[in-house]
């Protein structure tokens, strides 16, 4: 008789055609939820932020004070949530007396009478406060238990009693009239120093030592804090001083004369940034005259030009350039430069001469390419075929003259992409200074053994600050090892979010995901308008800043919200707007230079003193683009319009550090701001969200 097949359910069918199981059992799930998770919470040194700044050996660590809660600030934020509901009286407070006397008069036990209770309005509206009172207790006994990655961090009993005495404004210690003059005009009227800000008047001004004339700061603080101000003063003051002292300097620095001879450098890690930054010191300096020039793609290509001929790169270089003067590629125009600020690649080219690194470039790239393309023998001389030949211009600019180094975003300027040509960079200035310092290109970024700590620490003859949002365990070891005397300046809040940004969850519907993020883009707008419809003011929509991890992402966001109606722009990292020498492919999202961010909002004190709404084209979205979405590319240090009141986090963060600064591009300067993060709700993968809602919920102020 024929054997019956044994049955087989629909799982072991498929495994048998696939090989695999395609279904998810209770077990997978939690494999894979706890491979996420994982993926989360057990970061490397690189990504991990650092749980304290205390320098091991003979550096400060100075912190500012958490500055006190100032109600009597109009901008501050008024929370209306959780207010009472009925005639200014709290439920709580009368449910329970009321249910008292009523119980003794009626002799019944009061959980009775509750129940009893006619469910008039008021009823319903204590019980529906009560309910979300428990809500939220709940929630937050749930987050009292998460591990906070920054316990420890910082700890405030360690502050020095003169780090309470910090300057409360910016004439103290006295600025230059002009200096102070031309930040008057770029801050609000009665701005204060911010806590980095403070520290740094404090540290950063003092007179230069003879027995110690240059000193290394790290300025660390959370995003939209300040920095760039806290690091430009004392370094655009120190310069005009010295200039003031000596105006026509005798002895020219030492080493060779060259286009260029800046005495200050600030290296950041994009054009974007670079642009941004360099115009922001322009408006610092047009009362004190000193002149800044950002080493960005406009003045000079930057990638290697294969079918470059010697006579045609010879014919950039046309017309007479002399000390103190950089001409200008295209223009012809010379000038001469106090600061610079670029990349540090774009940097060391002019430092070096173009093509210096090209033909190392072009090897790594063929070998990439082909891993056997080099290792064909010419068959002539039997030698291995040399890299293709490239023409290393005359470098154009002179290191010798530096007298302050700024590494802005330094944890990404020494993570390993960037760190050879950071370190090559500050090496070359102590080399053109006379005091050469130790640098073996191609060596990892690793704090040296233990045992020799200090002799390999690094005395640059220059006054070196490091900037940054966030130390991640890596640097915070570098710098103990090879900068023990670095003084460590951080505000109270830093590794948190500001304290102006509210975060919020959505959850995916299951369906196409870039439907759920336009019809998110929709509610805030509908939201918007509401809002100003409300208060009789004429429609302003928030600008939506959305970050996606890959670019393929990017773009097909990009594509869909075109599609859909909603104009935008999308920008990674091979845009063709960014090929040029300017900023205009932020335009309408980055802070414009006349917008001084406004302490005080004046609102119509009655309907009758409400203009007509202007019609505004640029307010309209169809018009003008209200959504930027980008990679972690432009997360970095860029001082977004406070217009962007919407950050949203459409793929998991990699890691904390990342998400700090993409939420840290709203929110500025104590404006509020809102990041959205997007993550399942339910089912597969909803342990994902979980963990990132955890590690968020730490980092909330
Ligand atoms: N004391 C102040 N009062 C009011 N606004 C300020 C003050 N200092 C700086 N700002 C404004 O705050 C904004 C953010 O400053 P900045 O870009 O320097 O922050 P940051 O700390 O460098 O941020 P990030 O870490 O993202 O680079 C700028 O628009 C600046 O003009």
């Amino acid at each position: 008789m024929k054997c019956l097949r044994p049955y087989r359910t629909a799982r072991t069918l498929m495994q048998e055609l696939v090989g695999t199981s395609p279904f998810h059992t209770s077990a997978t799930l939690h494999a894979s939820a706890h491979k996420s998770s994982r993926h989360i919470t057990a970061p490397s040194s690189r990504t991990r932020l650092a749980k304290d700044l205390k320098p091991r050996s003979r550096g400060k660590l100075d912190v500012a004070p958490r500055p006190k809660a100032d109600h009597s600030n109009p901008s501050r934020p008024k929370f209306t949530r959780d207010s009472v509901p009925h005639e200014g009286v709290s439920p709580r407070e009368r449910g329970p007396i009321r249910r008292r006397i009523s119980a003794e008069a009626h002799g019944t036990s009061s959980r009775k009478l509750e129940s009893e209770a006619p469910l008039d309005l008021k009823h319903w509206a204590a019980r529906a406060h009560s309910e979300r009172t428990d809500k939220r207790a709940a929630v937050a006994r749930r987050y009292q238990n998460v591990e906070n990655p920054l316990q420890g961090e910082f700890d405030l009993s360690t502050e020095s009693e003169s780090s309470r005495q910090l300057p409360k404004n910016f004439t103290s210690p006295p600025l230059l009239d002009g200096l102070l003059a031309s930040l008057r005009e770029s801050l609000p009227a009665d701005a204060r120093p911010t806590p980095i800000q403070a520290l740094s008047l404090k540290h950063l001004f003092k007179e230069r030592d003879s027995a110690e004339p240059w000193r290394q700061f790290l300025l660390a603080s959370e995003t939209g804090s300040g920095k760039s101000i806290a690091y430009l003063l004392p370094m655009l003051q120190d310069l005009k001083k010295s200039e003031l002292r000596d105006p026509s300097p005798t002895s020219d620095p030492p080493g060779p004369q060259r286009a260029i001879n800046p005495r200050g450098i600030i290296l950041s890690p994009t054009h974007e940034l670079s642009r941004q930054l360099s115009s922001f010191a322009k408006r610092l300096l047009h009362n004190i005259k000193l002149r800044v020039l950002c080493a960005s793609r406009a003045n000079m290509p930057s990638a290697p030009i294969r079918n470059r001929t010697a006579s045609k790169m010879a014919g950039d270089f046309s017309g007479p350039m002399g000390p103190g003067e950089f001409e200008i590629l295209k223009g012809g125009k010379s000038r001469p430069v106090d600061i610079l600020v670029g990349t540090p690649m774009k940097v060391l080219e002019m430092a070096r001469g173009r093509g210096w690194n090209w033909e190392e470039r072009d090897r790594k790239r063929r070998l990439a390419e082909d891993p056997k393309a080099l290792e064909e023998t010419d068959p002539e001389t039997d030698k291995v075929a040399p890299a293709r030949r490239y023409w290393v211009d005359e470098p154009e600019m002179s290191l010798a003259g530096i007298e302050w180094v700024v590494v802005d975003e330094a944890d990404v300027l020494f993570d390993p992409d960037f760190q050879q040509s950071t370190r090559m960079l500050l090496a070359d200035i102590a080399a053109a200074r006379g005091h050469p310092v130790s640098f073996i290109p191609d060596t990892p970024l690793l704090p040296a053994s233990p045992e020799a700590p200090q002799t390999a620490a690094f005395n640059y003859p220059f006054n070196l600050v490091l900037t940054s949002a966030t130390i991640p365990s890596s640097l915070a070891s570098y710098l103990d090892t090879y900068h023990p005397t670095l003084t460590r300046l951080a505000s109270p809040n830093l590794h948190h979010l500001p304290r102006t940004i509210k975060t919020e969850y959505a959850g995916w519907t299951g369906g196409n995901r870039n439907a759920d993020i336009e019809r998110r883009v929709r509610r805030v707008w509908a939201e918007d308008a509401l809002a100003c419809a409300k208060m009789g003011l004429p429609v302003d929509l928030s600008k939506v800043l959305v970050f996606c991890n890959r670019r393929s992402k990017v773009e097909d966001l990009s594509a869909y919200l075109t599609e859909k109606g909603i104009k935008n722009v999308a920008l990674t990292g091979t845009a063709d707007g960014r090929k040029r020498g300017s900023n205009h492919h932020l335009n309408g999202f980055l802070r414009a230079k006349t917008t001084v961010p406004s302490s005080s909002t004046s609102l119509p004190s009655s309907e009758a003193d409400v203009p007509p709404p202007p019609a505004n084209p640029s307010a309209d979205p169809k018009e003008n683009p209200h959504v930027m979405i980008t990679t972690s590319l432009l997360s970095r240090g860029l001082d977004f319009s406070p217009d962007i009141r919407h950050v949203f986090i459409v793929d998991e963060p990699r890691n904390m550090i990342d998400f700090l600064h993409r939420a840290g591009r709203s929110g500025r300067a104590g404006q509020e701001g809102k990041v959205v993060v997007f993550g399942r709700t339910k089912g597969r993968g909803s342990g994902r969200t979980e963990a990132v809602k955890k590690r968020v919920g730490a980092l909330v102020a």
